[in-house]
């Protein structure tokens, strides 16, 4: 289990997080929604203990994050920050056997089985500054799973995507996440949200608005709320689409 408690981070001398207490469980995907600045990034890179808490706790399996070994950590986590960019030219291959760095090796079948999961396996040889955005975002997502962790951080995995190459990356999280893996994507995009997670934190301002199944948290009434828009769910749970005006 992955748990914030009373979690305030502060960057530049703002409060930007502002008491988060919330838990997330491995086996399930969770969303995090807000508008613009409320602080998703933030919660998703102090969950992956890449930023330290001014007060509060994050916890894995009980144990304070940062009180575990780096190395153990980026085993059980795989972190994809908001678009990620690549220093050196590698090759898509080369880029998701990073992946196994906090292993020690370069377990091939890890990463041929990210390839084909994120649908790259066609462009292993291919130097990364050659492919579209969409195609880096699948090749650095490819690098995430390849390290096969626990946990699955994404910071807005779907925005360089296309539909299809979005839900064929939703399908492989949710497979993931009936293998035992923890997700936690950072999303945008409202109907995506309700019809493919299993639990939704709503943030605004830096702090938690609401948290619940995702009919629960993503109600008409929170939307109008955070973001000032005035909605309604349209159609049937997990095909449902988002009316506004
Ligand atoms: N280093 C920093 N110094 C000061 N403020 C910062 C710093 N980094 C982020 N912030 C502020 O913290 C707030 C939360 O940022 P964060 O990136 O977590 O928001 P977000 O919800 O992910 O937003 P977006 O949807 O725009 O990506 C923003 O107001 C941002 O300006």
């Amino acid at each position: 289990m992955l748990e914030v408690q009373d979690l305030c981070v502060e960057l530049g001398g703002a409060s930007v997080l502002r008491g988060i207490t919330a838990t997330f469980r491995p086996g399930t995907v969770t969303a995090i929604c807000g508008p613009n600045g409320a602080g998703k990034s933030t919660l998703l890179a102090a969950l992956a203990g890449l930023l330290p808490a001014a007060s509060g706790k994050v916890l894995l399996d009980g144990e304070a994050l940062s009180a575990i070994p780096a190395r153990q950590r980026a085993r059980a986590i795989g972190y994809l920050p908001q678009a990620g960019e690549v220093a050196w030219n590698l090759s898509v291959e080369a880029l998701a056997t990073l992946g196994r760095l906090p292993h020690g090796d370069s377990d091939i079948q890890a990463v041929h089985a990210a390839l084909e999961a994120t649908g790259m396996a066609g462009f292993a040889q291919r130097p990364i500054a050659t492919l579209s955005g969409g195609e880096k975002a699948r090749a650095l997502l490819a690098r995430v799973l390849a390290s096969g962790p626990r946990w699955i951080l994404a910071d807005e995995p779907l925005a360089a995507l296309d539909l299809g190459h979005q839900l064929a990356m939703l399908r492989h999280l949710r497979s993931a996440a009936q293998g035992g893996v923890g997700v936690v994507l950072v999303l945008h995009d409202l109907p995506l949200a309700m019809n493919h997670a299993d639990h939704v934190l709503v943030l605004d301002g830096g702090a938690l608005h609401a948290s619940g199944p995702p009919e629960v948290a993503l109600s008409p009434d929170t939307i109008g709320q955070v973001w000032k828009t005035r909605a309604r769910w349209l159609g049937e749970p997990g095909t449902r689409a988002l009316s506004i005006s």
